[in-house]
C-alpha cells in the first residue's frame, strides 16, 4: 500500500518541480517549440479548471478537492488493496488533485505548459497533475473493467 502512496508523492513532486522550472525560467506566455506545429512547452495559467470553466472559483476548488482527496484516500484503503491497477489508478488521481490544488492554495491559479497541437485543433495547455488525473481515470475504467471480467470468470466456474 504505501508503496502506492509514495508513487503519489513522487507525481506529486515531479509536478511541482516542473511547475517551479516554468515559472522561474518562462515569462508568461511564452513558447518553445518542441516539435514543429504538434508539441510546444507554454508558459500559461488557468484560475479555472478544464478549459478554464469556473475560473477564479476558488472556494469551490478547495471544497471539490478536499472531498476528491477524502474519497480517494477511502477508497485507497478499501480497494486499493484488491487490485494493484485500483491501487494505481487511485495513487494517480490523488497526486493530480494533490498538484493542483497546492497551485490554487498558493498562486490562486494553476500553472500549464504542455501545448499540443492534436489534428489542428490546440488542445488546452495542461500540466503534469492534469495528466496524471488523466491517467487516473482512464486507469480507474480499465480496472473495472478487468474486475468486472474477474467476477464474471470466476462466477462462471
Ligand atoms: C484534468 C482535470 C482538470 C483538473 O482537475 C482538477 O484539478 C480537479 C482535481 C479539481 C477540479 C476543480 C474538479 C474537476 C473538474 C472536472 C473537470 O475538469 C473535468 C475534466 C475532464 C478531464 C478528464 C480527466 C479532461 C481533460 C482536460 C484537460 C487535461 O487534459 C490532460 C485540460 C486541462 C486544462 O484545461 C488545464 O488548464 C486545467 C488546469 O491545469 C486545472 N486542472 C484541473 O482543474
Amino acid at each position: 500500500m504505501i508503496r502506492f502512496y509514495s508513487l503519489s508523492v513522487l507525481v506529486i513532486i515531479l509536478d511541482q518541480w516542473t511547475k517551479w522550472l516554468v515559472v522561474k525560467n518562462m515569462t508568461y506566455g511564452e513558447s518553445i517549440t518542441i516539435i514543429e506545429g504538434f508539441f510546444s512547452l507554454t508558459s500559461h495559467r488557468n484560475p479555472g479548471a478544464a478549459w478554464g470553466i469556473l475560473q477564479g472559483q476558488m472556494t469551490f476548488f478547495y471544497l471539490i478537492t478536499v472531498i476528491v482527496i477524502g474519497v480517494l484516500i477511502y477508497y485507497m484503503q478499501t480497494y486499493g488493496k484488491q487490485s494493484r491497477y485500483t491501487a494505481t489508478a487511485l495513487a494517480l488521481l490523488l497526486a493530480g488533485a494533490i498538484g493542483n490544488f497546492i497551485d490554487r492554495l498558493f498562486r490562486k491559479e494553476v500553472v500549464d505548459f504542455f501545448d499540443f497541437i492534436i489534428f489542428n485543433y490546440d488542445y488546452p495547455i495542461f500540466n503534469i497533475a492534469d495528466s496524471s488525473l488523466f491517467i487516473g481515470v482512464i486507469l480507474v475504467l480499465i480496472a473495472s473493467f478487468i474486475d468486472e471480467r474477474k467476477k464474471k470468470g470466476s462466477s462462471m466456474q
